[in-house]
């Protein structure tokens, strides 16, 4: 049996701050303890064996402590010396809106982008901390203009021009997946991201998707904020066709704090394979039952979907369990620990304590999570078969 006893709040380290503490685990039924990167002991992991992770941001899933230290170095002034400090500004508490949530990278973006050290050790950093919770296989993803001080326009968060370009981020982000898959034995691919609010952009994403197709990345994304972007630009659209026209993978931010127009757009205009949470899919009945036939795959993220604002109902109403009664394709992820200050051990608690998952469906997702996966036939078929073999199932997949 590897689903321990679950408990109202995990271990609190001596890290965690004892207002935060209650503030989370009174209003997140989940009882999510506040992570800081806080590792579980074996007993406090709900699903305890090897998981796939297709949706999490590398921008949102960065150590406090690696903001300190490169702020320090850079002599950037931030309104936090601690890692609690800066955990209660860049953390959330309480639901919010898309809007207020996406704001939250403003507070600490400014300290790594443009910068090659902090932004490679980002990428290895992350392979760390996925290698310790069990994940086996994950696909990040994140913005490369974001992150650069050259080449793009405007430049992101007040920074000065500088000489850092997204194509430059790409690489520096592959140097770190690949070195932490060598140091910590798990597989990390990559996914840029088209940003909503900037389709300036797109066509540049798409052409560095092309470029580093066979070099970590594995597909394209768009992501923003959809709640007040609800069609896509054309020049999203155009970025979006070249992906197709190329053979690079898709997927979609849809139908999170968006309506279900959106989930139709991504998988009718844009040809999205896979959707980044989905969950407004479900008001569209027509649609979802398209979508179940099709075995579209949602990318879902359940404490985020309520941190977010995107579903602000009881866990035990939430969406995702109809997906899970429906059997759809589905995958399990954290999207943006840092700001949530969550693992994807609290997802996976979440879900067993307040959505009724069992270890069954939490194999069967994974499973579902690696047939959806990005990678080229023959790594995805190697992933499927270490997932049966962990799982003691037979491989009964027609994959
Ligand atoms: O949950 C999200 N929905 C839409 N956009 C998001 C979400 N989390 C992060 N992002 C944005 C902000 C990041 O800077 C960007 C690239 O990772 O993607």
């Amino acid at each position: 049996m590897y689903i321990s006893a679950t408990r109202a709040a995990i271990g609190l380290s001596g890290l965690r701050a004892p207002l935060l503490r209650s503030v989370c685990t009174s209003r997140l039924p989940g009882g999510r303890g506040l992570s800081m990167m806080a590792e579980n002991t074996p007993e406090e992991v709900v699903f305890n064996q090897p998981k796939i992770e297709l949706h999490v941001h590398l921008d949102g899933a960065i150590r406090l402590q690696t903001i300190l230290d490169v702020a320090k170095r850079r002599n950037i002034k931030l309104q936090a010396s601690t890692k609690e400090e800066l955990a209660g500004i860049i953390t959330l508490q309480e639901p919010f809106t898309l809007t207020r949530f996406l704001d939250k990278f403003a507070v600490y973006m400014h300290v790594v982008a443009g910068d090659r050290a902090a932004i490679k050790r980002i990428a290895y950093e992350f392979v760390e901390d996925k290698a310790k919770e069990g994940v086996i296989y994950v696909e990040v993803r994140y913005s490369p203009h974001l992150l650069a001080n050259a080449k793009v326009h405007p430049i992101p968060w007040n920074q000065k021009g500088g000489e850092l370009t997204p194509d430059d981020v790409v690489q520096l982000v592959n140097e770190g997946l690949r070195e932490g898959e060598r140091a910590f034995k798990i597989k990390a691919r990559s996914i840029l991201c088209c940003m909503r609010h900037m389709p300036k952009w797109s066509m540049d994403v798409v052409e560095l998707c092309k470029k580093y197709r066979n070099k970590g990345v594995v597909a394209i994304d768009l992501a923003g904020d959809e709640s007040l972007n609800c069609e896509a630009y054309p020049e999203h659209r155009k970025a979006y066709e070249e992906a197709v026209r190329c053979g690079i993978h898709r997927t979609v931010h849809a139908g999170e704090a968006g309506p279900a127009s959106v989930v139709r757009e991504a998988v009718e205009v844009l040809k999205a394979e896979r959707i980044g949470h989905g969950y407004r899919t479900l008001d569209d009945k027509a649609l979802y039952k398209k979508l179940l036939a099709q075995k579209m795959h949602f990318e879902v993220c359940p404490i985020s979907s309520k941190l977010t604002g995107a579903w602000n109902l009881e866990f035990t109403e939430h969406p995702i369990i109809t997906f899970m009664k429906d059997k759809a394709n589905y995958s399990l992820n954290t999207d943006d620990p840092l700001i949530l200050n969550s693992t994807l051990n609290d997802d996976y608690r979440t879900a067993h304590t307040h959505m009724g998952f069992t270890e069954e469906e939490f194999k069967r997702l994974n499973i579902c999570s690696a047939e959806s996966c990005f990678l080229p036939d023959k790594e995805k078929r190697e992933l499927l078969n270490t997932l049966h073999a962990a799982y003691g199932l037979i491989q009964t997949t027609a994959f």
